[in-house]
């Protein structure tokens, strides 16, 4: 493959280290995201080894809810990442248009069952996400999700600091006080994620940093009166201080209040 088999569209947005475009294959028409990355950029932020080991960890991974990277190449200035295309584009933007800026229980039971189905298949791979949170969620053109951005995913078990870069409202504690940790910290974020499609906001929002790492230690959430006790549940289930009390993603797909909501 190279950059003549495609047409090339509007910007989809702009990644760390390079962009990412519409693109439509000239043959088969078929869509795609291609996302270039500067190979001068890598170099110069040293992490020419992480992209490698991104792509290798991609092209293994195949599931209906994890992007897929289709293909890759490169010329001499760039590297090409040839992804599917979701059409509905960031669950983020979905969540901020909804009235009240939240999902209904429907939406965020079908929504946190596609996720925990696809960090079940991630860890029966030996790979932590670590980096769940919705701007790194997309939404196919039938409303399904696809989990993107493997920025930060690495293979279990890791005690890799990551450069606290964006929301920290999303680490575990583990992570905050920089033990090792394992594939419990997506249980941990799969709890806030569902905690902040319900509520429209993550449950340790603070002011300062420093507020957000005593909230995130002490793990004490205040449920708004619309939370039902089922969903209530399910994330008391998840956002647990020890990593190892926190249910397998199995159990979350059969909970009562997933079951219930999610069709
Ligand atoms: C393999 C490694 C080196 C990189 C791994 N990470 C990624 O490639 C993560 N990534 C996915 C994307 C991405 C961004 C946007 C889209 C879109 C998309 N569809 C849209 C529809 C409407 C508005 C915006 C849209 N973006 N489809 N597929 C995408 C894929 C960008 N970076």
């Amino acid at each position: 493959w190279n950059l003549d088999d495609f047409e090339i569209g509007a910007p989809l947005g702009r990644g760390k280290f390079g962009r990412v475009y519409l693109a439509r294959e000239k043959t088969t028409h078929y869509m795609v995201a291609l996302k270039t990355l500067y190979k001068v950029e890598l170099m110069k932020g040293r992490v020419e080894k992480q992209v490698m080991r991104e792509i290798e960890i991609q092209t293994h991974l195949r599931h209906p809810h994890i992007l897929q990277l289709l293909t890759y190449f490169h010329d001499h200035k760039r590297i090409y990442l040839v992804l599917e295309f979701a059409a509905r584009g960031e669950l983020y933007k979905e969540l901020k248009r909804q009235p009240n800026e939240r999902f209904n229980e429907h939406l965020s039971a079908k929504y946190t069952y596609q996720v925990a189905d696809a960090l079940e298949y991630c860890h029966r791979n030996n790979v932590i996400h670590r980096d769940i949170k919705p701007e790194n969620l997309l939404l196919t053109y039938e409303g399904n999700v696809k989990l993107a951005d493997f920025g930060w995913s690495v293979h279990a078990p890791s005690s890799k600091r990551n450069t606290l870069c964006g929301t920290l409202d999303y680490l575990p504690p583990e992570m905050v006080s920089g033990e090792t940790y394992d594939i419990f910290v997506d249980h941990w974020c799969l709890g806030i994620l569902c905690y902040e499609f319900l509520v429209g906001k993550p449950p340790f929002l603070s002011d300062s940093q420093q507020e957000t790492y005593v909230k995130i230690k002490a793990a004490n959430i205040q449920w708004p009166e619309q939370i039902t006790p089922g969903a209530k549940d399910l994330i008391s289930r998840l956002i647990k201080r020890k990593s190892w009390e926190r249910i397998s993603m199995a159990a979350v797909k059969k909970h009562f209040w997933i079951v219930k909501y999610k069709d």
